[in-house]
């Protein structure tokens, strides 16, 4: 991510975008052909500014207009009432949308997928009628045309056009800026799975709130904008359903995620609409909305991510299909011994972790979910540097034990003591700071990014700078063995390699105690010796290992103590080789076919 390549790539890119547009706009015939080539930078600018709030954290805006209305009216309104130069009334304009961002975020971040739409829906529409009620039906520009520079009243339309380049200029940069660092990596992080990234570190909250601060600043400074162009400005002209769709519309059309999308998106969408408007809008009145409506259905049906994925898609296929494929270069680990119980027993080991220091003490856990009792009573300690297993039959409550020592769940009551303080009930986030990483049963690749970006936002958590966290995720994917293949695209990744790099994500948080569930699920029995060789090789390196594992066979290989769960309570602990012969654990867990074979 942030090399200096990209950033080079960015700016070469923004400079020939930029000649073009300038090219275009001294070559358009007419004030009208000019005025087309601002609003293609006006929309491509709003596209942006619903890209870094929905594109990459996949919260869905329709509510965009509110603060694109917001900064009209700030910039009319504060010409009309205070004098205020446009060239101040913009930055306002800006404030004023990321503090509607935030007021409009805070309520609204509870909600989630389709709700979360359908609520911001409601501001634009809301803030429609209060401006009507307010009587501002319609606001004109006063005409300061004797001093056109102060008051930004030019009557060669090509200004306008510098001006919304430069404004877009800066909105692409701040939009590759976010989406390149660790705030763009959290957004992808939330947009992929919420929960994941809070387990990961990734405080959701603080960075959704930020995004639409941002989002807010950018809509509302380019709402004034388009208000001093459009000369008058109405409540339906910036706050009607149509100004939000035009954003998301152009993103989406161009390639959502991404900052080239909205680009693309309203440099083509824009021209064709402003053209059949000024060609068939006698008779075919509200042509625009058609040309919108057609763009969503096709673009739903044909490209689902839009331009630019599309095309990218495209370019990387014949790319594989030129160059051969570069394995995987998987970790160099000694198969183990299918047969168990015999070698995996060492005795020494186990005495030297019973003497070892306890680095997490679970005192009397237990969790409710209204009068089912999931977990009851549980008292553990884990010791440093040891593989503790926690097994049990379906529904003995190992996943809901987890998700309360993870933070996912309050418990009702109990005490999980780590470095002498009680964790239970802290956030997923702030328990991941305190260095307790995780990994999921189902694996979670963000599979447009590469293996080393995927790895990078985990890394974020452990790292005071961008540069110290691609050091450790670096290092992390040197521990599981993916390092030669970090700039491979997570799309296409085989099970194993998921499994590897979603590893190497936790790891890369530099976690004191790593929690596993099911890691090995769905592994063939090459790979799961492969993923014993490597966590083993991990609490070598002082790393504590917790694990749910439903294959009793890897579980005798890997762990140093089990803790036996039956009906969410302890039913027994201890070494492996002592646990397996309990008659209780037999009857409870294992079955009496385990006892013939023991
Ligand atoms: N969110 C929830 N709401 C209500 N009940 C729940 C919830 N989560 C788990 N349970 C119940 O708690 C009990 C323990 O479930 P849990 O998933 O923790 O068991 P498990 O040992 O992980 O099972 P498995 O091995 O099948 O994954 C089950 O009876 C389950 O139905």
């Amino acid at each position: 991510m942030n090399d200096q390549k990209s950033t080079r790539n960015t700016m070469v890119t923004i400079g020939l975008l930029s000649l073009v547009y300038l090219a275009l706009v001294f070559m358009a015939p007419d004030r009208y052909y000019q005025l087309m080539l601002a609003l293609v930078g006006v929309w491509a600018i709003m596209g942006i500014s619903w890209n870094i709030l929905s594109g990459y954290s996949g919260l869905v805006s329709f509510g965009h207009a509110a603060f694109f209305g917001l900064g009209a009216y700030t910039v009319i309104l504060s010409l009309v009432h205070f004098d205020l130069t446009p060239w101040i009334g913009l930055p306002l304009a800006a404030v004023v949308g990321a503090v509607a961002g935030i007021i409009v975020g805070l309520p609204t971040f509870r909600l989630r997928g389709h709700y979360f739409a359908l609520a911001m829906l409601a501001y634009p529409l809301a803030l429609l009628y209060v401006f009507e009620w307010m009587g501002y039906q319609e606001v004109a520009l006063p005409m300061k045309r004797e001093n056109p520079i102060l008051y930004m009243q030019f009557s060669d339309t090509r200004i306008y056009c510098l001006i919304v380049l430069a404004m877009l200029v800066a909105a692409i940069y701040i939009s590759r800026k976010i989406e390149t660092s660790r705030f763009g990596m959290s957004l992808l992080a939330i947009k992929q799975n919420e929960l994941a990234a809070e387990a990961a570190g990734i405080e959701t909250r603080k960075w959704k709130l930020r995004a639409i601060a941002v989002s807010g600043a950018i809509a509302g400074m380019i709402g004034g904008f388009y208000a001093i162009l459009l000369i008058v400005v109405t409540p339906p002209s910036v706050f009607s359903m149509l100004t939000s769709a035009q954003a998301l519309i152009v993103a989406l059309f161009g390639g959502i995620g991404t900052v080239w999308g909205p680009v693309i998106g309203a440099s083509i969408l824009i021209p064709l609409s402003e053209t059949l408007h000024a060609e068939l809008g006698n008779v075919l009145p509200g042509i625009q909305g058609v040309v919108f409506g057609v763009a969503i259905v096709l673009v739903i049906l044909l490209a689902p991510e839009g331009i630019y994925w599309k095309v990218r898609d495209l370019l990387r296929k014949r790319t594989n299909r030129d160059t051969p494929a570069n394995g995987p270069a998987l970790p160099n680990v000694e198969p183990l011994a299918n047969n168990l119980v015999s070698d995996v027993f060492k005795v020494e080991d186990m005495e030297e972790a019973a003497a070892g220091k306890i680095i997490l003490e679970v005192r009397n856990l237990s969790k409710s979910f209204g009068g089912l009792k999931a977990v009851q009573d549980v008292s553990f300690t884990v010791t440093e540097g040891r593989i503790v297993g926690i097994i049990g039959p379906n529904g003995a409550g190992k996943t809901t034990l987890f998700n309360v020592l993870n933070g996912f769940y309050a418990p009702s009551s109990g005490e999980v003591i780590y470095e002498g303080e009680n964790i239970a009930g802290l956030q997923p986030s702030a328990i991941c700071k305190r260095g307790i990483g995780r990994t999921f049963q189902v694996a979670r690749p963000f599979t447009r990014l590469s293996i080393l970006d995927n790895v990078l936002v985990g890394a974020f958590v452990g790292a005071d700078t961008d540069a110290e966290a691609l050091t450790n995720a670096r290092q992390a994917l040197d521990l599981v063995g993916l390092e030669n293949n970090h700039d491979r695209i997570a799309d296409g990744l085989t099970g194993m390699e998921q499994r590897l790099m979603e590893l190497a994500r936790a790891l890369a948080g530099r976690p004191r105690i790593l929690f596993l569930d099911e890691i090995l699920a769905g592994l063939g029995s090459t790979e799961v010796a492969e993923m014993i060789g490597v966590l083993k090789r991990l609490t070598k390196s002082g790393i504590t290992i917790i694990i749910i594992e439903h294959t009793m066979q890897a579980m005798l290989q890997l762990a140093d103590h089990f803790v036996v769960l039956d009906h969410g309570a302890l039913l027994v602990e201890g070494r492996p080789q002592d646990v397996i012969r309990e008659p209780a654990v037999i009857e409870a867990y294992l079955g009496k076919r385990w006892r013939e074979r023991a």
